[in-house]
């Protein structure tokens, strides 16, 4: 068993875990849901000795004590990692992917075996061995990234987003392989953006809000939570199938529906620039419009505001500065475009108002509700409205 106990991590003077308690049996599968920065990845790379912060509190797998163990006596001692973005290299084969992940001393005795195992657990792979991995879709690279830890023959696997960029049946299908680890005795933990799919495979989950562990329950319980529902499986967001609460997407600018479709939370920070490439001004003025339009329709269900954890003044003042914004980039005229869209940072445009202050940028997205951040002008960091 994986038994994480008041675990703390810092970077630097950020906390950006404290005093986190979880655990993973064998044959289990345990998720860990949280919103963007909420500590996630951080207690994966803890358990897995991988973390760039300090590392304090007892981490234990099956009675050996992995807190402070380098990376790689962690894998020998039976805990492996899919990170996120799968870490796989792209220019060599299937098997040679595979090969690699059998480097633990666990493993390598047993390499020809644990092969076999793995190409048993997914057939695609024997048949692909031969395939350069970069040439694979995301979901197969998935399934490599997945049998290339499954090589250092692991008592416990954990998973960074693993559903992280595939398409909803390709999840469906990830999650199914995991349930298949899961029958081997293996026990599965998992940080996952798509917390319906991964939920309605596992048997518990913790829920992580600002570096803090807040909940644990049976996967059957958290999906029944409103909380949950609210915060995690869009319910009333259009996701489940029942009534979108925001404006609906035809109501958008055809150009811009591409910024606020409902997207998986994983997302992250939608930059105007990355999306549009040139125009920050028109997608700060449909951010207006749109966020406007979703929120008035928000604004006579409190209670719904209360069980999303988005207090209704804060979103207010939020929206508020989005329209000023908005109506300034309106009547300003439109900046010329740059040879290199596509790498320009993302700065503030240098008109400037009467007081002299630079115009703040504001990046909007919905994750799946609207969160809204200023940039500091100097670009050392973001400011939650
Ligand atoms: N190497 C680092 N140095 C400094 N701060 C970091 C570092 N890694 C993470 N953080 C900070 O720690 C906090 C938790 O980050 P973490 O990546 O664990 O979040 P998360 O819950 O996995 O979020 P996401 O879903 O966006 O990946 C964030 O505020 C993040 O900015």
């Amino acid at each position: 068993m994986l038994e994480l106990s008041n675990v703390t991590v810092r970077y630097g003077q950020h906390r950006a875990l404290e005093n986190a308690s979880v655990n993973v049996g064998k044959g289990e599968i345990v998720v860990i849901l949280g919103a963007n920065g909420a500590g996630k990845s951080t207690l994966l790379k803890a358990a897995s000795g991988i973390c760039e912060g300090v590392v304090t509190g007892d981490i234990r797998l099956d009675g050996t004590t992995l807190t402070g163990l380098a990376a790689n006596r962690i894998v020998d001692a039976g805990l492996a990692l899919v990170p996120e973005g799968r870490g796989v290299f792209p220019d060599l084969t299937v098997r040679e992917n595979l090969t690699l992940g059998a480097y633990a001393s666990r493993a390598r005795d047993n390499e020809k075996m644990t092969l076999d195992r793995v190409y048993s657990l997914f057939p695609k792979l024997a048949e692909r061995g031969k395939q350069i991995v970069g040439t694979m879709s995301g979901g197969e690279q998935q399934m490599v990234a997945i049998g290339r830890a499954m090589m250092s023959n692991p008592t416990i696997l954990t998973l960074d987003e693993p559903s992280l960029g595939l398409s909803p049946l390709l999840s469906k299908e990830l999650f199914q392989n995991l349930a298949r680890v899961r029958a081997l005795g293996i026990g599965v933990l998992m940080v996952e953006q798509n917390a319906k799919q991964s939920l309605a495979i596992a048997d518990r989950g913790y829920l992580i809000e600002n570096a803090h562990v807040v909940h644990q329950d049976s996967a059957a319980n958290l999906m029944r939570d409103p909380a949950v529902q609210a915060a995690y499986l869009g319910v009333g967001s259009g996701d489940d199938g029942t009534a979108p609460d925001t404006a609906p997407e035809k109501a958008m600018p055809e150009t811009f529906a591409e910024a606020f479709v409902v997207r998986p939370r994983s997302q992250k920070t939608l930059s105007a620039d990355t999306i549009l490439g040139r125009s920050v001004d028109d997608m700060v003025a449909a951010a207006g419009r749109q966020s406007v339009a979703a929120a008035a329709q928000k604004r006579p269900d409190p209670g719904r505001a209360a069980r999303a954890e988005i207090p209704t003044d804060r979103l207010a003042a939020a929206l508020a500065e989005i329209e000023r914004s908005a109506k300034a980039a309106r009547n300003r005229p439109k900046p010329k475009p740059t040879p290199t869209p596509d790498r320009r940072p993302v700065t503030a445009p240098t008109d400037r108002p009467a007081e002299g202050k630079p115009r703040p940028v504001i990046e909007v997205y919905r994750a799946p509700r609207v969160e809204v951040y200023r940039r500091q002008p100097d670009g050392s960091g973001y400011e939650r409205k």
